[in-house]
């Protein structure tokens, strides 16, 4: 499987579909493969722009104060990338020129600033909606769509550790974001399917970490609380996750304290979806020549 991976990794190299860097799971974009994100971030718009979502765009960065409120480090510690600067005089600097030079450890004297990398694209969402008080009667529908930092290095191209996310968010009561995942979880089959890709719909968890998080991994299964739209990408028998819908039940309510008119604590869910690893599936399936993809595909993202 692994194998498989690293292979088509180098083939999309080969290709010039994807840009190395020398780190797994960082790399540039073609321009022909950014037009195929391009095409599908519209297409997603057009199956979900008339719903009315505010439309929020932010930088790949979360405000520290707001990734320590929000939890992230309680479940997922491993995955969390922090940015660091140098903050010293000149005699600082002098001692990181000649670390530098004598290839010695020098990001240890590296100090944190107010920015952390966004883990998912709706993590600014809840603190924002949140500064507004009480939601409105029908809740709050928001679009983000953000790169996104994850430490996990791979060989696999589908698993990269700088990727872009684009979300629809809902925050309103318990039977509003219910219909709002269950609405997504037909559409976004349907979406996928108008582009000829072979999907399956599957209960899935999130990489809770340590032995606690294998316990949270089981009971949000057992609650179907998150589910996955996979795709074969790298591996037949492995599918890979390109888009997820994922119920939060009370946990960012309580978090964030998000109040429905009536005064209860808000419910959310949301809708991602993976920019590189539709497009991943789009040339894994259709081929490398996007001039060659079934016509009928063609029609869908180019018009
Ligand atoms: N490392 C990654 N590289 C590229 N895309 C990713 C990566 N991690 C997640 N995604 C995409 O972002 C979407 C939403 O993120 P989510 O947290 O639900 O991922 P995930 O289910 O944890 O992914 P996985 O189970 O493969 O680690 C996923 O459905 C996937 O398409
Ligand atoms: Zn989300």
């Amino acid at each position: 499987m692994e194998n498989g991976q690293a292979a088509f990794r180098d083939a999309l190299i080969a290709a010039g579909l994807l840009i190395p860097t020398g780190v797994d799971g960082l790399y540039g974009r073609s321009g022909v493969f950014e037009d195929v994100v391009e095409r599908f971030n519209d297409l997603i718009t057009t199956w979900g722009g008339g719903d009315g979502a505010d439309v929020m765009r932010f930088p790949p960065g979360v405000a520290r104060h707001q990734f320590e409120q929000s939890g992230y480090l309680k479940s997922f510690p491993h995955l969390a990338g922090t940015v660091h600067a140098f903050k010293g005089d000149e005699r600082a600097h002098q001692s990181l020129l000649r670390r530098l030079e004598e290839g010695e450890e020098w990001t240890d004297a590296q100090l944190a600033t107010n920015v952390v990398l966004t883990p998912a694209a709706c993590y600014p969402v809840y603190p924002t909606i949140a500064e507004r008080g009480p939601l409105p009667a029908d809740g709050a529908l928001v679009d983000v769509y953000s790169y996104c930092f994850r430490h996990e290095p791979s060989l696999d191209p589908a698993r990269m550790q700088l990727f872009r996310m684009r979300e629809y968010v809902c925050v309103g009561t318990p039977e509003q974001v219910m219909e709002f995942r269950q609405s997504w979880v037909e559409r976004g089959r349907a979406l996928m399917e108008s582009l000829a890709l072979p999907v399956a719909v599957d209960l899935a968890n999130d990489p809770f970490f340590g032995r606690a998080g294998r316990m949270l991994a089981a009971s949000q299964r057992d609650q179907g609380l998150k589910f996955e739209l996979l795709i074969p990408i790298a591996s037949a028998e492995q599918p890979t996750a390109c888009l997820s819908f994922n119920y939060h039940q009370d946990h960012f309510g309580l978090l964030w304290d998000l109040r429905t008119p009536d005064g209860a604590v808000a419910h959310t869910a949301c809708v991602g979806f993976g920019m590189e690893r539709v497009a991943l599936a789009l040339f894994r399936h259709h081929g490398f020549d996007v001039k060659a993809w079934p016509a009928a595909v063609r029609a869908v993202l180019w018009g």
